[in-house]
């Protein structure tokens, strides 16, 4: 998969190619977002335009500022590795800048759909770009002129609402992560690596690896989740805490840590690359009066995720 950075005003040279693109930030790729990334893969195979994705960086958000933290359900990479899965052939990161971010809609359209060689452009009813976000799909039929195509994506809804990443992040925030996998159409995964923690772990009789997430992650609200951990290419069963661990820690420490007991595993694991997915919620993190009354909470939290897990697995 190519993928070119534009820096506006710049134009990559492309090498005549035409594109059917699918528009739109696509934070999580979630299934309104797979409907318009299918269409514009679709329309590429019946007019033989090469498949593509016009998207940007960084999230609008962190530049119009309405948003404190900008973090992402997909950060960059895991976007990328999905789009080509789903089999794009381009990608074009287009830089969100002040800059533009003012463009009028006649700008938009003239350097980025036509001068890009972009042949259909796929979006959904809410698009919107340009200056104050004024442009709507409206305007890009309207300013087509014949040169190009353009479809455009009715509201894809989840119990008569529509399915948005604002909705997904909520979902997170309160840790209702099997309601975020049924609007994303699979699991939320969290990247990252594993990295040394205070090794407490193994003395009380459950030994964690402690997941070091790649920067700007969109983590689920703190609590205990049944997970499953890919490392190696192998697929484990695991039982995991995000949080403060309040039974040990002072109050003060805004650490937060991730860390993940594996149910059949024992071994190295340090600077491992892996990736968890978050199934089911269990219970809060919690602070308790000893270690005996926190190992026997573990020890039921594993059943737990053990019984969630091999439901799944079933289904
Ligand atoms: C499934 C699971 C649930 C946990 N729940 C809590 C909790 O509710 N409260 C808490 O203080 N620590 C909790 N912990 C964190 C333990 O305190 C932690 O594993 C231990 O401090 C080891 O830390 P280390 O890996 O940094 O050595 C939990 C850990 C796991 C694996
Ligand atoms: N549920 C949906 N149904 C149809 N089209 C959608 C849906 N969600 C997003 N789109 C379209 O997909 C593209 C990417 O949208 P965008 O990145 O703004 O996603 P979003 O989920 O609406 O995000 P946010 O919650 O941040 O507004 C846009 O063209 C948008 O109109």
């Amino acid at each position: 998969m190519k993928i070119h950075h534009i820096k506006y005003p710049e134009i990559p040279e492309t090498g005549g190619n035409e594109y059917s693109v699918a528009a739109g930030f696509f934070d999580g790729i979630h299934r309104g977002h797979q409907e318009v990334i299918g269409h514009a893969m679709d329309v590429a195979r019946e007019k033989g335009l090469s498949p593509a994705v016009m998207t940007f960086d960084p999230h609008p958000s962190a530049v119009l500022g309405n948003r404190k933290e900008v973090t992402y359900i997909t950060p960059y990479k895991q976007k990328m590795q999905l789009l080509e899965e789903m089999g794009t052939d381009t990608v074009f990161v287009i830089s969100f800048t002040g800059e533009f971010a003012s463009m009028t809609p006649e700008q938009f359209v003239e350097c980025y759909i036509r001068r890009l060689g972009i042949r259909h452009i796929t979006c959904g009813f809410d698009f919107s770009f340009g200056r104050f976000g004024k442009g709507k799909p409206d305007d890009l039929e309207r300013l087509s002129e014949g040169d190009y195509g353009v479809s455009v994506i009715g509201k894809v809804t989840e119990e008569d609402e529509k399915i948005s990443s604002t909705r997904i992040r909520s979902m997170l925030s309160e840790g209702d992560v099997s309601g975020a996998a049924q609007l994303l159409g699979r699991p939320l995964m969290t990247d990252g690596t594993v990295i040394e923690g205070d090794k407490r772990g193994r003395l009380i009789g459950f030994p964690t690896a402690n997941v070091d997430p790649v920067p700007g992650s969109c983590l689920p609200a703190p609590g205990v989740y049944a997970v499953t951990f890919e490392t190696d290419g192998r697929l484990h069963a695991g039982v995991l805490n995000a949080g403060y661990r309040p039974t040990f820690k002072d109050p003060s420490d805004t650490f937060l840590s991730v860390e993940v007991h594996l149910l059949d595993f024992e071994g190295e694991l340090y600077d491992k690359p892996v990736r968890v997915r978050w199934i089911r919620r269990i219970r809060e993190e919690r602070k308790f009066a000893g270690i005996d009354e926190l190992k026997a909470q573990i020890g039921r939290d594993r059943e737990e995720a053990r019984l969630i897990l091999a439901a799944q697995h079933d289904s």
